[in-house]
């Protein structure tokens, strides 16, 4: 809850009730406001944080072969209309130099990147870097596989639409072959 000004978003959820015609101050709204003001703390936590700190965990074990974390759900928010974008990202990395992480600080990455206001190829690419710049592996695939609700629920409303995006890096970039492996596996 650190960082996030309760007073701030408390004021602010009254404004724009007030704004939307809604009267605030009726009983089922009352404790709206705290409400918010907490959701918001809980998904922006990741705002000031580094990424790159969910990776200080580091063995020295040489495998020097693929390793791939699937399905790793998560939720962030759209940052031209906060609302949430959510799907899967799948991470890959081959390590080298003896410099592998634990498996849950690749899924506690991706939470930190997408905890604030945020595009789906931001998050695609800061996941990607953070890995590069600390384990400084031989190779980092990333895929991010999102609905968007700002396409679902407004706009141009097509719910259901999938969006991908990848980041690669190192050998995956420069290997096509190590690339559609990688890939393959992670839509299977
Ligand atoms: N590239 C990218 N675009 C995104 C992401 N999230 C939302 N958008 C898009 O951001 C764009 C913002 O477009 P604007 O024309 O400024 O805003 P808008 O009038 O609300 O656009 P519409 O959504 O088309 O109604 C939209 O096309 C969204 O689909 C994202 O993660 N990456
Ligand atoms: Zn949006």
């Amino acid at each position: 809850m650190a960082h996030v000004d309760q007073e701030k978003i408390q004021a602010a959820v009254r404004m724009i009730l007030e704004a939307v015609g809604e009267n605030p101050d009726r009983e089922g709204l009352l404790e709206t406001p705290a409400r918010v003001g907490r959701l918001y703390a809980e998904v922006f936590a990741g705002l000031h944080q580094d990424p790159r700190e969910q990776l200080q965990t580091i063995f020295n074990e040489d495998h020097n072969e693929l390793v791939l974390v699937k399905d790793i759900t998560f939720y962030s928010m759209c940052e031209h209309h906060l609302v949430p974008f959510f799907g899967k990202a799948h991470v890959a990395y081959i390590p080298q130099g003896a410099k592998i992480t634990g498996l849950s600080k690749l899924a506690r990455l991706v939470e930190s990147a997408a905890r604030r206001p945020q595009l789906q190829e931001r998050l695609t690419a800061t996941v990607a870097d953070s890995l590069v710049d600390q384990l400084d592996p031989l190779g980092v695939a990333v895929m991010v596989e999102a609905e968007h609700m700002c396409m679902a629920m407004r706009g141009v409303n097509k719910p259901g639409t999938k969006t991908l995006t990848t980041a690669v890096r190192g050998a995956f970039l420069e290997d096509s072959h190590r690339r559609a492996e990688v890939f393959q596996m992670m839509r299977q």
